[in-house]
């Protein structure tokens, strides 16, 4: 199997750390759809939200992914790369779409831990805790429909890989 794969799911839910030890394990390249936007632009995400809204944002990580797509690639996306159905269709057509599955709890408890302000501006101003609850709130039927596969997230990074890699075995067989 050659098609990419494409990590979802919310912020902190490890789409760039598990991304990063499943392109090695399957001997894969390894993209992340903010880091190419940050490099083509040479600004960070709250920097391009500030000078263009999130508007603005959506648009250029719409472009990003379809920059970094490529067979045998890993691509962790952005957290909100399921708002657009363009997206979503696009990563169904391409690829197979992995759902990194967390509850609020854990994801809130890992952003307090590291917020990389830079990466996450606020989406809602509301206490992280709080934010996470929203956004699940909002989006978690985004991120089950879009996705071949469910995963849980809230395990070592090294067990999502094996997860992961199970589900996608298990799909080829079948
Ligand atoms: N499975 C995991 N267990 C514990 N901490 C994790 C796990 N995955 C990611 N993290 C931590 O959570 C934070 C966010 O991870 P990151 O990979 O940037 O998530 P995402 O790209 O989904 O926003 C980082 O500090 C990272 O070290
Ligand atoms: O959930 C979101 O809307 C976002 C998640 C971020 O990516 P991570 O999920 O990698 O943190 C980044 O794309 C941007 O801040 C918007
Ligand atoms: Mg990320």
């Amino acid at each position: 199997m050659s098609l990419p794969i494409f990590l979802i799911g919310a912020r902190g839910c490890g789409k760039t750390t598990v991304g990063e030890a499943l392109s090695q394990a399957l001997g894969y390249a390894f993209t992340d759809t903010d880091h190419h936007l940050q490099l083509s632009t040479q600004r960070s995400v709250t920097e391009i939200v500030e000078a263009e809204g999130w508007e603005g944002f959506r648009a250029r990580e719409t472009e990003s992914l379809k920059a970094v797509t490529a067979p045998r690639t890993v691509i962790a996306t952005g957290g909100g790369m399921i708002l657009a159905e363009e997206n979503c269709r696009f990563m169904q057509e391409q690829g197979q779409v992995i759902w990194l599955s967390a509850s609020p709890e854990v994801l809130a408890e890992r952003l307090e831990s590291e917020p990389e302000a830079a990466q996450r501006p606020t989406l809602t101003g509301r206490p992280i805790a709080d934010e996470m609850s929203d956004v699940l709130r909002e989006r978690a039927h985004l991120y089950q429909a879009a996705a071949h596969h469910q995963v849980n997230a809230m395990q070592a990074p090294e067990c999502v890989v094996e997860e992961i890699l199970l589900s996608l075995s298990l799909a080829r067989a079948s």
